[in-house]
Protein backbone atom coordinates (compact mmCIF):
# COMPACT_ATOMS: atom_id res chain seq x y z
CA UNK A 1 0.00 0.00 0.00
CA UNK A 2 1.01 3.60 -0.46
CA UNK A 3 1.39 6.37 1.85
CA UNK A 4 -1.86 7.87 1.57
CA UNK A 5 -1.88 11.56 0.37
CA UNK A 6 -2.60 14.55 3.21
CA UNK A 7 -0.37 17.64 1.62
CA UNK A 8 -0.32 20.77 3.82
CA UNK A 9 -1.38 23.68 1.86
CA UNK A 10 -0.84 26.99 2.01
CA UNK A 11 -4.16 28.53 1.53
CA UNK A 12 -2.60 32.19 1.04
CA UNK A 13 -0.62 31.23 -1.85
CA UNK A 14 -4.15 30.40 -3.29
CA UNK A 15 -5.80 34.04 -2.17
CA UNK A 16 -2.83 36.24 -3.03
CA UNK A 17 -0.89 33.77 -5.50
CA UNK A 18 -0.72 34.20 -9.13
CA UNK A 19 -2.85 32.35 -12.10
CA UNK A 20 0.02 29.30 -11.82
CA UNK A 21 -0.14 28.84 -7.70
CA UNK A 22 -3.74 28.81 -7.63
CA UNK A 23 -3.71 25.90 -10.45
CA UNK A 24 -1.24 24.62 -8.30
CA UNK A 25 -3.18 24.76 -5.57
CA UNK A 26 -6.18 23.25 -7.00
CA UNK A 27 -4.97 20.51 -9.15
CA UNK A 28 -3.06 19.20 -5.26
CA UNK A 29 -6.14 19.77 -3.48
CA UNK A 30 -8.38 17.66 -5.89
CA UNK A 31 -5.62 14.60 -5.99
CA UNK A 32 -5.51 14.73 -2.35
CA UNK A 33 -9.55 14.51 -2.12
CA UNK A 34 -9.00 11.30 -4.19
CA UNK A 35 -6.52 10.22 -2.39
CA UNK A 36 -6.82 10.43 1.62
CA UNK A 37 -9.36 12.36 1.71
CA UNK A 38 -7.77 15.06 3.77
CA UNK A 39 -5.92 17.82 3.56
CA UNK A 40 -3.93 20.02 6.10
CA UNK A 41 -4.00 23.66 5.44
CA UNK A 42 -1.74 26.58 6.52
CA UNK A 43 -1.68 30.25 6.38
CA UNK A 44 -5.21 30.05 6.78
CA UNK A 45 -5.69 33.69 8.55
CA UNK A 46 -6.57 32.38 12.07
CA UNK A 47 -3.92 33.42 14.45
CA UNK A 48 -2.48 31.16 17.31
CA UNK A 49 -4.13 34.22 19.67
CA UNK A 50 -7.46 33.45 18.13
CA UNK A 51 -7.01 29.75 18.04
CA UNK A 52 -6.17 29.60 21.71
CA UNK A 53 -9.35 32.06 22.75
CA UNK A 54 -11.40 30.03 21.04
CA UNK A 55 -10.15 26.93 22.84
CA UNK A 56 -10.58 28.64 25.86
CA UNK A 57 -14.04 29.95 25.41
CA UNK A 58 -15.30 26.35 24.17
CA UNK A 59 -13.66 24.09 27.27
CA UNK A 60 -15.96 27.10 29.57
CA UNK A 61 -19.14 25.98 27.93
CA UNK A 62 -18.66 22.48 29.04
CA UNK A 63 -17.40 23.51 32.58
CA UNK A 64 -21.04 24.89 33.38
CA UNK A 65 -22.70 23.10 35.28
CA UNK A 66 -25.78 20.45 33.90
CA UNK A 67 -28.83 22.57 35.01
CA UNK A 68 -26.71 25.87 33.43
CA UNK A 69 -26.51 23.82 29.97
CA UNK A 70 -29.76 22.54 29.73
CA UNK A 71 -31.44 26.21 29.40
CA UNK A 72 -29.59 26.15 26.30
CA UNK A 73 -30.52 22.70 24.94
CA UNK A 74 -33.82 23.23 22.73
CA UNK A 75 -35.45 20.08 21.00
CA UNK A 76 -36.99 22.38 18.76
CA UNK A 77 -33.82 23.31 17.47
CA UNK A 78 -32.16 19.78 16.78
CA UNK A 79 -29.27 20.78 18.03
CA UNK A 80 -28.29 23.57 15.38
CA UNK A 81 -28.17 25.77 17.90
CA UNK A 82 -26.63 26.01 21.48
CA UNK A 83 -26.41 23.08 23.51
CA UNK A 84 -26.55 19.04 22.86
CA UNK A 85 -26.29 16.59 25.71
CA UNK A 86 -24.18 13.57 25.71
CA UNK A 87 -26.19 10.63 24.23
CA UNK A 88 -28.34 12.36 21.50
CA UNK A 89 -25.88 12.22 18.18
CA UNK A 90 -25.72 8.53 16.70
CA UNK A 91 -23.56 8.18 14.25
CA UNK A 92 -25.74 6.72 11.02
CA UNK A 93 -26.29 3.35 10.96
CA UNK A 94 -24.65 2.74 14.36
CA UNK A 95 -26.61 1.40 17.84
CA UNK A 96 -24.88 3.45 20.53
CA UNK A 97 -24.51 7.44 21.16
CA UNK A 98 -21.58 9.06 20.69
CA UNK A 99 -19.17 10.00 23.90
CA UNK A 100 -19.84 13.47 23.64
CA UNK A 101 -21.73 16.74 24.19
CA UNK A 102 -21.17 20.05 21.99
CA UNK A 103 -22.97 23.12 21.39
CA UNK A 104 -23.47 24.65 17.34
CA UNK A 105 -23.35 28.43 16.45
CA UNK A 106 -25.25 29.30 13.40
CA UNK A 107 -25.01 31.96 10.37
CA UNK A 108 -25.70 35.62 11.27
CA UNK A 109 -26.84 37.34 8.33
CA UNK A 110 -26.54 41.05 8.74
CA UNK A 111 -26.88 42.31 4.80
CA UNK A 112 -30.58 42.49 4.53
CA UNK A 113 -31.07 39.10 2.90
CA UNK A 114 -34.19 37.61 3.53
CA UNK A 115 -32.77 34.27 4.11
CA UNK A 116 -32.20 35.57 8.15
CA UNK A 117 -35.66 34.41 8.37
CA UNK A 118 -34.52 30.98 7.51
CA UNK A 119 -32.07 30.45 10.51
CA UNK A 120 -32.84 30.42 14.33
CA UNK A 121 -30.92 33.11 16.28
CA UNK A 122 -27.53 31.66 17.83
CA UNK A 123 -27.95 31.50 21.86
CA UNK A 124 -26.70 34.04 23.24
CA UNK A 125 -24.56 32.59 26.38
CA UNK A 126 -24.79 34.84 29.28
CA UNK A 127 -22.14 33.10 31.36
CA UNK A 128 -18.92 33.38 29.87
CA UNK A 129 -18.41 36.99 28.37
CA UNK A 130 -16.92 37.15 25.00
CA UNK A 131 -18.34 34.03 23.66
CA UNK A 132 -20.55 34.81 20.86
CA UNK A 133 -17.88 37.79 20.00
CA UNK A 134 -14.71 34.89 19.75
CA UNK A 135 -16.61 31.79 18.05
CA UNK A 136 -18.52 34.62 15.74
CA UNK A 137 -14.82 36.21 14.80
CA UNK A 138 -13.81 32.45 14.03
CA UNK A 139 -16.92 31.28 12.26
CA UNK A 140 -16.67 34.19 9.63
CA UNK A 141 -12.61 33.49 9.16
CA UNK A 142 -13.57 29.80 8.69
CA UNK A 143 -16.38 30.68 6.42
CA UNK A 144 -13.94 32.44 4.11
CA UNK A 145 -11.46 30.19 4.03
CA UNK A 146 -13.88 28.04 2.95
CA UNK A 147 -15.39 29.79 0.52
CA UNK A 148 -11.68 29.95 -1.28
CA UNK A 149 -11.31 26.34 -1.09
CA UNK A 150 -14.72 25.64 -2.90
CA UNK A 151 -13.15 27.86 -5.73
CA UNK A 152 -10.12 25.90 -5.69
CA UNK A 153 -12.83 22.63 -6.10
CA UNK A 154 -14.91 24.18 -8.51
CA UNK A 155 -11.18 24.88 -10.70
CA UNK A 156 -10.50 20.98 -10.44
CA UNK A 157 -14.02 20.51 -11.38
CA UNK A 158 -13.90 22.35 -14.46
CA UNK A 159 -16.77 24.25 -13.03
CA UNK A 160 -16.59 28.02 -13.14
CA UNK A 161 -14.68 29.69 -10.61
CA UNK A 162 -17.44 31.40 -9.03
CA UNK A 163 -20.17 28.29 -9.09
CA UNK A 164 -20.68 28.12 -5.35
CA UNK A 165 -20.23 31.68 -4.12
CA UNK A 166 -23.55 32.23 -4.66
CA UNK A 167 -24.91 29.06 -2.84
CA UNK A 168 -22.77 29.77 0.22
CA UNK A 169 -23.17 33.14 0.50
CA UNK A 170 -25.25 33.27 4.01
CA UNK A 171 -25.34 29.63 3.69
CA UNK A 172 -26.78 27.48 6.65
CA UNK A 173 -22.90 26.28 7.83
CA UNK A 174 -22.34 25.17 11.34
CA UNK A 175 -19.56 26.02 13.98
CA UNK A 176 -19.70 22.78 16.68
CA UNK A 177 -17.43 23.23 19.80
CA UNK A 178 -17.41 19.66 21.11
CA UNK A 179 -16.20 17.63 24.43
CA UNK A 180 -15.36 14.19 24.40
CA UNK A 181 -15.89 14.06 28.35
CA UNK A 182 -13.69 11.63 30.46
CA UNK A 183 -14.50 8.26 29.94
CA UNK A 184 -14.99 7.60 34.18
CA UNK A 185 -15.68 3.42 33.81
CA UNK A 186 -14.80 2.05 30.92
CA UNK A 187 -16.14 -1.08 31.68
CA UNK A 188 -19.52 0.16 32.14
CA UNK A 189 -20.30 1.21 28.70
CA UNK A 190 -21.30 -0.63 26.05
CA UNK A 191 -18.28 -2.64 23.30
CA UNK A 192 -19.76 -0.40 20.95
CA UNK A 193 -19.20 3.21 22.81
CA UNK A 194 -16.82 5.16 21.06
CA UNK A 195 -16.30 9.37 20.81
CA UNK A 196 -17.39 9.32 17.32
CA UNK A 197 -18.68 6.26 15.36
CA UNK A 198 -17.46 6.37 11.90
CA UNK A 199 -19.05 8.32 9.97
CA UNK A 200 -19.06 11.25 6.87
CA UNK A 201 -20.21 14.77 7.26
CA UNK A 202 -23.49 15.83 5.93
CA UNK A 203 -22.16 19.05 4.50
CA UNK A 204 -20.11 20.57 1.16
CA UNK A 205 -16.73 20.44 3.11
CA UNK A 206 -15.46 20.38 6.57
CA UNK A 207 -12.94 22.55 8.14
CA UNK A 208 -11.60 21.25 11.16
CA UNK A 209 -9.14 23.21 13.61
CA UNK A 210 -6.32 21.15 15.14
CA UNK A 211 -7.95 19.12 18.44
CA UNK A 212 -6.49 19.09 21.84
CA UNK A 213 -5.64 15.49 21.61
CA UNK A 214 -5.29 12.36 19.15
CA UNK A 215 -8.06 10.53 18.32
CA UNK A 216 -9.23 11.67 14.49
CA UNK A 217 -8.59 9.04 12.20
CA UNK A 218 -9.40 8.30 8.21
CA UNK A 219 -10.78 5.61 6.81
CA UNK A 220 -8.23 5.15 3.31
CA UNK A 221 -9.00 4.01 0.11
CA UNK A 222 -7.43 0.92 1.19
CA UNK A 223 -9.75 0.65 3.80
CA UNK A 224 -7.08 0.90 6.80
CA UNK A 225 -7.64 3.37 9.59
CA UNK A 226 -4.89 6.44 9.42
CA UNK A 227 -4.71 8.61 12.38
CA UNK A 228 -4.69 12.29 11.48
CA UNK A 229 -1.95 14.31 13.50
CA UNK A 230 -2.75 17.77 13.78
CA UNK A 231 -1.34 20.82 14.94
CA UNK A 232 -3.02 22.76 17.09
CA UNK A 233 -2.32 25.92 14.61
CA UNK A 234 -3.48 23.98 11.31
CA UNK A 235 -6.52 23.14 9.69
CA UNK A 236 -7.80 19.73 7.96
CA UNK A 237 -10.48 19.86 5.76
CA UNK A 238 -12.64 17.02 4.40
CA UNK A 239 -15.54 16.71 1.76
CA UNK A 240 -18.92 16.01 2.77
CA UNK A 241 -21.85 13.73 1.57
CA UNK A 242 -23.52 17.26 -0.14
CA UNK A 243 -20.17 17.58 -2.69
CA UNK A 244 -20.43 13.74 -3.39
CA UNK A 245 -24.09 13.84 -4.34
CA UNK A 246 -23.00 16.86 -6.44
CA UNK A 247 -20.19 15.32 -7.78
CA UNK A 248 -22.17 11.83 -8.71
CA UNK A 249 -19.16 10.50 -6.82
CA UNK A 250 -16.08 11.88 -8.32
CA UNK A 251 -15.29 13.63 -5.00
CA UNK A 252 -16.09 11.20 -2.19
CA UNK A 253 -16.72 12.27 1.31
CA UNK A 254 -14.47 11.32 3.63
CA UNK A 255 -15.37 8.48 6.40
CA UNK A 256 -13.57 9.35 9.87
CA UNK A 257 -14.20 8.41 13.31
CA UNK A 258 -12.86 9.58 16.77
CA UNK A 259 -11.51 6.48 18.92
CA UNK A 260 -11.35 6.31 22.46
CA UNK A 261 -7.93 7.23 24.02
CA UNK A 262 -5.71 4.91 25.52
CA UNK A 263 -6.04 3.03 29.21
CA UNK A 264 -3.84 5.83 30.94
CA UNK A 265 -5.44 9.22 29.35
CA UNK A 266 -9.34 7.19 29.52
CA UNK A 267 -9.65 9.94 32.56
CA UNK A 268 -8.93 12.77 29.91
CA UNK A 269 -11.06 15.67 28.24
CA UNK A 270 -10.69 16.24 24.51
CA UNK A 271 -11.61 19.06 22.20
CA UNK A 272 -12.36 19.94 18.94
CA UNK A 273 -14.05 22.39 16.65
CA UNK A 274 -15.19 21.45 12.97
CA UNK A 275 -17.01 23.96 10.95
CA UNK A 276 -19.62 22.32 8.63
CA UNK A 277 -19.30 24.64 5.78
CA UNK A 278 -23.29 24.41 4.08
CA UNK A 279 -24.95 26.12 1.15
CA UNK A 280 -28.28 27.96 1.47
CA UNK A 281 -31.21 25.38 1.35
CA UNK A 282 -32.34 25.94 -1.83
CA UNK A 283 -28.79 24.83 -3.52
CA UNK A 284 -30.10 22.27 -5.86
CA UNK A 285 -27.19 18.90 -5.27
CA UNK A 286 -28.47 17.24 -8.10
CA UNK A 287 -25.54 15.61 -9.84
CA UNK A 288 -23.65 17.34 -12.16
CA UNK A 289 -24.15 16.82 -15.80
CA UNK A 290 -20.12 16.60 -16.36
CA UNK A 291 -19.74 14.20 -13.60
CA UNK A 292 -22.30 11.76 -15.60
CA UNK A 293 -22.26 9.58 -17.98
CA UNK A 294 -22.30 5.75 -19.48
CA UNK A 295 -19.10 5.04 -17.23
CA UNK A 296 -20.36 7.04 -13.89
CA UNK A 297 -24.52 6.42 -14.40
CA UNK A 298 -26.07 8.61 -11.63
CA UNK A 299 -25.96 7.22 -8.10
CA UNK A 300 -28.47 9.76 -6.64
CA UNK A 301 -32.06 10.70 -6.71
CA UNK A 302 -32.33 14.77 -6.89
CA UNK A 303 -32.77 16.82 -3.92
CA UNK A 304 -32.29 20.73 -2.65
CA UNK A 305 -29.57 21.01 0.37
CA UNK A 306 -32.17 21.85 2.75
CA UNK A 307 -33.98 18.59 1.85
CA UNK A 308 -30.96 16.51 2.70
CA UNK A 309 -29.80 17.93 5.82
CA UNK A 310 -33.60 17.17 7.21
CA UNK A 311 -33.35 13.70 6.25
CA UNK A 312 -29.80 13.47 7.84
CA UNK A 313 -30.86 15.27 10.87
CA UNK A 314 -33.15 12.41 11.24
CA UNK A 315 -30.81 9.68 10.75
CA UNK A 316 -28.47 11.04 13.52
CA UNK A 317 -31.37 11.42 16.04
CA UNK A 318 -31.44 15.27 16.50
CA UNK A 319 -34.98 15.57 14.39
CA UNK A 320 -37.39 13.87 15.83
O1 LIG B 1 -13.51 15.69 16.84
C1 LIG B 1 -13.03 15.50 15.72
O2 LIG B 1 -11.81 15.47 15.54
C2 LIG B 1 -13.94 15.23 14.54
C3 LIG B 1 -15.37 15.58 14.78
C4 LIG B 1 -16.27 15.14 13.68
O3 LIG B 1 -15.90 14.37 12.83
C5 LIG B 1 -17.65 15.66 13.59
O4 LIG B 1 -18.15 16.26 14.56
O5 LIG B 1 -18.28 15.47 12.53
FE1 LIG C 1 -17.18 14.44 11.13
Amino acid sequence: MSTPYIPTLDLGSYIDGTEHDRKKFSDELGRAFNDSGFVTITNHGLSQELIDKLYQNIQGVFRLTADQKAKYEKPELAGQRGYTSPGKETAKGAKTADLKEFWQIGQTVVDGDAIKYEYPDNEYLEEIPGFNEVTNEVYQKLESNGKHLLRAIATYLGLPIDYFDQHVHNGNSILRGIHYFPIENPEALPDDAVRAGAHEDINLITLLIGASADGLEVLTRSNEWLPIKAHHSDIVVNVGDMLQRLTNNKLRSTTHRVVNPPRELMKTSRFSVPFFLHPRSDMDLTSLDSCVDEAHPKQYTDMTAGEYLDERLREIGLKK
